[in-house]
């Protein structure tokens, strides 16, 4: 069942009016069980970032997100965890974003600055705790870009992305960073690396969703760990960093 939780308020999602359902299994984060992707909601982007508006009027200040993503940057492994720096919003490039439309000038402004959309402060915090927590090894910065999906990239597209700057790609994330920012809410977003993305036309990898579910498992225990730590910290630091 798909849940909303706030302090220990437990909302199901079908309670909210206008919520959309969550269809992808395999989707767990910290505050919502349950994401929303642009491909089950016929492109509107609207809809599956609507979370983020109820998070404002909640009084929510800091966001954080957590994605799968693969990776077509050489120097990510599986089991990475990359801090999100920025992202390419490609459907965005398209006309795809979740702002189009009438601007409701109650959460923010017609043309929101998205310079600095991945806080600085909360990277910085992300990369100390994970020092202090042993987790170097398998921790990264870099670039999130996100597709449509829901096919996984050819590796024609994979090559180009790659080239573009893109480190990881998935398809999700973006979308709800961008609502988040124009409603003013600071944002952290980290991507698990679950699958290397293919480039190599003799590679005989393939994409798939269980690798990246099963990607998930194995680090589940160190990334709540992480998030959970960063969470206790800006408590404590009454949500400054
Ligand atoms: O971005 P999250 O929700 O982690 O999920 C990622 O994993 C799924 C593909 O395996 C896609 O839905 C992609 O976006
Ligand atoms: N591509 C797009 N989305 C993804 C991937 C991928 O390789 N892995 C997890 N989500």
């Amino acid at each position: 069942m798909d849940v909303f939780l706030l302090n220990d308020v437990c909302l199901k999602y079908a309670d909210i009016p206008n919520f959309p359902r969550s269809t992808v299994h395999g989707h767990p984060c910290v505050c919502m069980q349950g994401r929303f992707h642009l491909v089950t909601t016929c492109a509107c982007g609207f809809q599956i970032t609507l979370p983020m508006r109820v998070f404002k009027l909640l009084g929510v200040e800091t966001v954080f997100l957590t994605n799968a993503a693969g990776g077509p940057q050489p120097g990510l492994q599986v089991g990475d965890v990359m801090v999100i720096k920025d992202h390419i919003n490609m459907p965005g490039f398209a006309g795809n974003n979740p702002l189009a439309g009438p601007n409701d000038e109650r959460f923010g402004v017609r043309f929101p600055c998205m310079s600095d959309a991945y806080d600085r402060e909360l990277r910085q915090l992300a990369l100390d705790v994970a020092a202090e927590l042993g987790y170097c090894e398998f921790m990264q910065e870099g670039v999130y870009c996100v597709l449509g999906g829901p096919s996984f990239e050819t590796i024609a597209e994979c090559r180009m992305l790659h080239s573009l700057g893109a480190d990881a790609v998935g398809m999700s994330t973006a979308h709800e960073v961008i609502v988040a920012r124009h409603a003013g809410m600071r944002c952290f977003a980290l991507s698990l690396i679950s699958n290397r993305a293919v480039m190599d036309y003799d590679s005989q990898e393939k994409a798939n969703h269980e690798e990246v579910l099963e990607t998930g498992r194995q680090r589940a225990e160190q990334l709540e760990k992480l998030v959970s730590t960063m969470v206790a910290r800006l408590e404590r630091n009454n949500n400054s960093f």
